[in-house]
């Protein structure tokens, strides 16, 4: 079911894409579903360029023959479609669950529009449930884990926060060669001033909130996909 729901709602977004257009390949299973539509279209004569958010994205890209480009060549794109792991009302989300959180905000960042591809579960009246991933450089790791707990502690949350690893046990690394810490928070009352705080945290790289980002989304649910924002 979920499946089909998330290929649902990436075949909209496939079909949203013009000729001519500069875009940014999400990440994850439902950004995956994109790709795969995206190439089909591109096999049929589409003509696309696109900056993937991950080594995945760009491995499936080029199986897909999807022309690729960088940010370094093409600065300035035109579309982004990506998943989410939380979405509220506002369109701010929570991403990151794949770890390329970091490569994601920087085209995302770079990209006119951003639509969000997700089922319908991922719609949350307040962002906190998903764990919060926050990607950290490895030196310094357990002080910059304590600076980011004083900060929780300023702003009144709490939370376990566990470092992600691998299923033997060893540290994820990102794409960029970093760790991820996921914040177990539960709520996230005031998402803008975490997200703004946290940034000022030597050690922090990126963190999973993703605010003023996206300006559109399309959730695939049980009842037909439902559009938030502009599509
Ligand atoms: O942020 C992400 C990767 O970093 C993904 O977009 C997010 O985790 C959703 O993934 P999926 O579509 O597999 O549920």
């Amino acid at each position: 079911m979920s499946d089909n729901l998330k290929r649902d709602a990436a075949e909209k977004a496939a079909a949203l894409v013009s000729d001519g257009m500069r875009l940014g390949l999400g990440t994850g299973s439902t950004a995956a579903y994109f790709v795969a539509a995206l190439g089909a279209r591109v096999r049929g004569g589409l003509s696309v360029v696109g900056v993937p958010t991950s080594e995945a994205t760009l491995d499936q890209a080029r199986r897909e023959g999807i022309p690729l480009t960088t940010l370094d060549e093409t600065p300035e794109l035109d579309l982004t479609v990506d998943g989410a792991d939380e979405i509220d009302d506002d369109l701010r989300l929570i991403k990151g669950g794949g770890g390329a959180l970091l490569r994601e905000k920087i085209v995302a960042s770079s990209s006119r529009r951003m639509i969000v591809i997700a089922d319908g579960t991922k719609r949350v009246s307040r962002l906190g449930r998903f764990p919060l991933p926050i990607e950290v450089v490895p030196f310094g790791l357990r002080a910059t884990q304590i600076a980011i707990e004083k900060l929780l502690e300023t702003l009144e949350m709490s939370g376990e926060m566990h470092l992600r690893r691998m299923a033997d046990g060893t540290p994820y690394i990102t794409d960029g060669g970093h760790f991820i810490l996921d914040a177990h928070l539960g709520r996230i009352d005031k998402p803008n001033v975490l997200a703004s705080t946290l940034n000022n945290i030597p050690g922090v790289v990126e963190h999973g909130l993703f605010i003023g980002l996206a300006t559109g989304a399309i959730l695939a649910t049980g009842q037909g996909l439902v559009e938030l924002g502009q599509i």
